[in-house]
């Protein structure tokens, strides 16, 4: 029989992406499409669910071609998302009602605001382990019910369905015949109950949701359904996992142990620590969340986010015309020793974990007449060793777990520089795997072991293949001082408002 192989589907906020691979879990063919991004008003950010799908479409076919295989060749599929951002569609037509609403979007905030006015928030934090926040699903939905014509009475009468962009996925490529999400997404919606792993009626209610519009969740790894034969180059592919992106990235980094943790180093930083059974409730601003639910088991994750990461080095790309690549930085950071007193605190959107500051803007301290261009290209790629820092410092506190090290992943790991100032920083090993793409990788695991593709998770372990080690070199004095610099820089940041 010829080799076989596993798909996974990987739809980002600012791409679709297919990737095939093999058993050794190296990339065969890989494709990308761009989805364009709608701005309505200030603040607002959308999706065309529709565009999405022809994007999925399009690169599932683009990858089977550059990895020169057959469809049959394919045993299954794996799907990770962009997570949070909502659709609803019509489900006699499969027609959207409305663009999908990103989780960026900020188009909720009054609902949020209500709600808290209401003193909902502890209620919410309890159940779903989140914040009330316009990233997430639930007031997503109550706009669109309120906001497009006829919605509500279509979802009072069971005609319209909701799903995070796995089960927009799934229902596309199923031909409309399954509806249904996973507990990693699930836990994103603000509706979903991470204790009892239900919908939870109360915040239905309190969210005026009706029941009828949701999918069914079920584990991350599993058969949901087959490929509609006129979705899929006419034939019946099981689609067996599905996982959000940041959970399929931390699967994917093989973080199987209670206290492993992965960074991702992308437009913004995800940093997620597994927790193993244990529901860590945070007192630092981090997210309480499923990882994943497999064979009957649910594993939980703490979550910190970093607004801005990989943008600052876009922002000196394209807005101070420092660079002509986000590469080149690390070029510059090394031609000087240090940054020589220099802090960028990029908060440009205000700050996330653990500051959770959405007023404060971007500060820059330690200017002299010597500072150079080196120097702050050289500050501002620090300051996402900084931001991570600030999180995985928290995540310690929050679940008395040591840190055993910090895997990494995402487009900025590729600068050396920044890896070992981050290891320097943290004063802990940070380990660089040989594949990057970990969010797909992670929802092929998921898939290949629903099929038996892979045997088990020790399987997908031992096959983890660590590319380099960054081990701390700093003294220890040293980076205290520059820490503590940081934290100074964040603090009369938070402090000017106009
Ligand atoms: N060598 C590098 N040094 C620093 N930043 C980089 C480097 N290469 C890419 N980046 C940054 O990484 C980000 C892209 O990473 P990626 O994981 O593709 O992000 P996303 O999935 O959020 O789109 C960009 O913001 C870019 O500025
Ligand atoms: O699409 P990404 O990679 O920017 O990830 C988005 C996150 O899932 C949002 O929570």
């Amino acid at each position: 029989m010829s080799q076989t192989y596993i798909l996974a589907i990987d739809q980002g906020t600012t791409s679709s992406r297919a990737i095939v691979f093999d058993r050794q879990g190296r990339i065969v063919g890989t494709a990308q499409q761009e989805i364009k991004q709608y701005f309505p008003k200030p603040g607002w950010v959308e999706h065309d669910a529709n565009e999405i799908w022809e994007t999925v479409s399009g690169v599932i076919a683009d990858s089977l071609s550059q990895a020169r295989i057959l469809p049959e060749q394919i045993e299954a599929i794996g799907i990770t998302n962009q997570r949070e951002t909502a659709v609803v569609w019509d489900r006699h037509t499969s027609q959207p009602i409305h663009n999908a609403i990103v989780w960026q979007s900020r188009q909720t905030q009054d609902i949020c605001e209500e709600l808290k006015r209401q003193g909902h928030e502890e209620r919410f934090r309890e159940k779903t382990g989140l914040l009330i926040d316009p990233y997430f699903s639930g007031t997503k939905i109550k706009w669109l019910l309120a906001h497009v014509e006829g919605a509500r009475e279509k979802a009072e009468n069971g005609d319209v369905l909701f799903g995070t962009i796995d089960s927009w996925l799934v229902w596309k490529l199923t031909g409309g015949k399954v509806h249904v999400t996973d507990y990693s997404n699930a836990s994103r919606t603000l509706m979903y109950n991470i204790h009892e792993l239900a919908w939870d009626e109360e915040l239905l209610g309190i969210l005026d949701i009706p029941a009828s519009m949701l999918p069914e969740v079920r584990s991350s790894s599993e058969v949901y359904g087959r490929t509609d034969k006129h979705q899929f180059f006419g034939i019946e592919v099981p689609i067996a996992g599905i996982a959000g992106d940041q959970q399929a990235a931390l699967f994917g980094q093989a973080c199987f142990d209670k206290g492993m943790a992965k960074n991702t180093y992308g437009t913004g930083c995800f940093m997620l620590m597994n927790t193993g059974d244990e529901l860590v409730r945070s007192e630092h601003g981090l997210l309480t969340t499923i990882a994943w639910g497999i064979g009957g088991r649910v594993e939980y994750a703490l979550e910190g986010s970093v607004f801005v990461a990989g943008s600052a080095m876009q922002w000196l790309r394209d807005g101070l015309r420092m660079l002509k690549q986000t590469a080149d930085s690390e070029m510059y950071a090394t031609r000087v020793s240090s940054s020589d007193g220099v802090y960028v605190v990029p908060a440009f959107v205000g700050m996330g974990t653990p500051y959770w500051d959405s007023e404060m803007r971007g500060a820059v301290f330690g200017l002299t007449r010597g500072t150079t261009k080196e120097h702050f290209i050289r500050a501002t790629l620090e300051s996402l060793a900084y931001q991570s820092k600030d999180v995985l410092d928290v995540m310690a506190l929050d679940s008395g777990l040591p840190i055993k090290g910090l895997r990494v992943d995402g487009g900025a790991v590729s600068n050396d520089f920044l890896m070992q100032f981050q290891s320097d920083l943290l004063g802990a090993e940070v380990e660089r795997p040989v594949v990057n793409e970990t969010t797909a990788l992670g929802a092929a695991y998921l898939a290949g072991l629903a099929v038996g593709y892979w045997a088990d998770k020790q399987e997908i372990a031992d096959g983890w293949e660590l590319e380099r080690t960054f081990r701390p070199m700093m003294p220890e004095e040293e980076r205290d001082r520059k820490y503590a610099g940081w934290k100074k820089a964040v603090k009369a940041a938070m402090a000017f408002k106009l």
